[in-house]
């Protein structure tokens, strides 16, 4: 039955193996609070990002019809993967993604804190705890792997995490997962 295809397996095995490996630093911080809360939150959006996938196949099956009941009766996973498959549209996801984490990613730093700045002293970390403990450092210790940057994103403003590493993680892993979602939907909705 339709209502049966769950992929929180997948998705934990990816959140764990490839997810959190591409936006954290190994080691160990000692938030495992914040830590915890954070990660639920993440696999919620994730997972309902990857299963709203049953709503998109349905509306893909409505528009043609003929054409999915055949591959489903043949159970042809792959031609229906391929039917489905639209890569213009998974393009412009990733596109979309890349510069969402430009933009919302950014780590703001008041004028006064900036590097090079009178008043921005090296362990002034703000009344609200927020904000690098060393000023001459230019990104966020546990938030953003250095290494995960390109050059060009280095030279820009601090982000949290590198707009890349998300846009490769939906291109190799969300979307496919959404797309597997739509073949699990889809092989099982006539049944
Ligand atoms: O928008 C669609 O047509 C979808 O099926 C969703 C989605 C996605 O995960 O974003 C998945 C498969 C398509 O190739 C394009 C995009």
């Amino acid at each position: 039955m339709w209502h049966y295809v769950k992929l929180e397996t997948e998705l934990t095995h990816v959140y764990l193996q490839e997810v959190l490996p591409g936006i954290t630093q190994p080691g160990d911080d000692n938030n495992y609070g914040s830590a915890g809360v954070l990660d639920v939150l993440c696999l919620q959006a994730l997972s309902k990002r990857i299963h709203y996938g049953k709503f998109v196949a349905e509306a893909k099956f409505q528009a043609q019809p003929q054409e999915y009941e055949r591959l489903i009766r043949a159970r042809d996973a792959q031609a229906i993967l391929h039917l489905l498959t639209d890569k213009a549209v998974e393009q412009r996801v990733i596109e979309r993604v890349r510069l969402k984490a430009a933009t919302f990613g950014q780590d703001i730093v008041a004028p006064s804190q900036q590097p090079g700045s009178s008043s921005a002293s090296s362990n002034d970390s703000g009344s609200n705890g927020e904000g690098s403990s060393d000023s001459s450092d230019t990104h966020l210790p546990g938030l953003l792997p250095p290494q995960g940057l390109s050059s060009k994103e280095a030279a820009g403003p601090r982000l949290k995490v590198s707009p890349d590493v998300v846009a490769a993680l939906y291109e190799r892993w969300v979307m496919p997962l959404t797309k597997e979602v739509e073949v699990q939907y889809l092989l099982a909705r006539l049944g």
